[in-house]
């Protein structure tokens, strides 16, 4: 039977009373991934930021629903909703790794992210059965270095011991990935996770990133002007143009039969589905 994790309806975003999502709706099941395609400025990240409440002092929801697990996320308090942020949702940006202090040694920073978490959690029940209470850093520890196995970081110990100035942008990525995962979110929210790595690293990370999700059935937001990632990667795919869904569906359906003209516009610009390609 199919789990709801995520339900967006009739989600309308403005920034200074500028509309720039319109009637978004769609939804994210347990384990799986829906791709949010679209060119640049379309609204893709606003869309991702609109589900956490992160778009600053002049974006504002005006309208519709965002249900997360049941509860509704837009009337929900900012101390709750922060409280979600890490152990319920986890967020993965194109930068996620060079988030890290670059002078500090990683097991600090993560050990000193859990211990913050924890404080904003306060006595918040979780609503999705994700993890509470306090670590220990033995236990925090432990946990990291599984993290790191799983995303193809093999020693574990000596990363816990590094600067993330003297690891390469792939691996910092990959860090940052393990932490945005430490505490088994149930959903990610990924915007362009790997467009800042080279084509080897980002098929590399994109492989470790989609083993990791299966094997703890996470759901999955991933958002990308790369095609061929979400033909990789997305089960459904949600086509934005000037924050409208043109079209949504499954992957493959959408990849192989586009309806609409945008989408087919999209398609053929991807190097080998284009018709001028040589
Ligand atoms: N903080 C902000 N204040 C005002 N306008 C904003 C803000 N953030 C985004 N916008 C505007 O919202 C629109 C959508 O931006 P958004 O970053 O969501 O697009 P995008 O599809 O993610 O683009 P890209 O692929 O280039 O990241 C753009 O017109 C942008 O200028």
């Amino acid at each position: 039977m199919s789990e709801k994790l995520l339900e967006i309806s009739g989600l309308s975003v403005c920034y200074e009373g500028e509309q720039i999502l319109n009637n978004i709706c769609f939804s994210v099941e347990k384990g799986e991934t829906v791709g949010i395609a679209g060119e640049s400025g379309s609204g893709k990240s606003t869309l991702l930021r609109a589900i956490l409440r992160l778009m600053g002092k002049n974006g504002s929801i005006t309208g519709g629903q965002i249900t997360f697990c049941g509860e509704e996320l837009t009337g929900m308090s900012e101390k709750k909703l922060r409280s979600l942020c890490g152990s319920e949702i986890g967020m993965i940006f194109q930068n996620t790794g060079a988030s890290l202090c670059p002078t500090r040694k990683i097991g600090a920073q993560i050990c000193e992210s859990v211990r913050a978490h924890e404080k904003r959690c306060g006595f918040i029940t979780p609503i999705s059965g994700g993890m509470s209470g306090r670590k220990s850093r033995r236990e925090i520890k432990d946990m990291t270095l599984q993290r790191f196995a799983d995303m193809g970081l093999s020693d574990g110990e000596t990363i816990w011991n590094s600067y993330p100035s003297s690891l390469s942008g792939g691996m910092n990525q990959r860090v940052g990935i393990a932490l945005a995962m430490l505490l088994h979110p149930s959903l990610l929210l990924a915007d362009e996770p790997t467009s800042a790595l080279d084509v080897v690293s980002q098929a590399q990370v994109l492989r470790e990133l989609q083993a990791l999700q299966q094997k703890e059935q996470t759901g999955m937001v991933l958002v990308t002007h790369n095609l061929a990632v979400l033909e990789q990667m997305a089960d459904r795919v949600a086509v934005l143009k000037d924050g409208n869904i043109v079209e949504q569906g499954e992957t493959r359906t959408v990849f192989d039969h586009p309806k609409d003209e945008y989408t087919k516009n999209l398609l053929a610009a991807v190097p080998g589905r284009g018709k001028n390609d040589a």
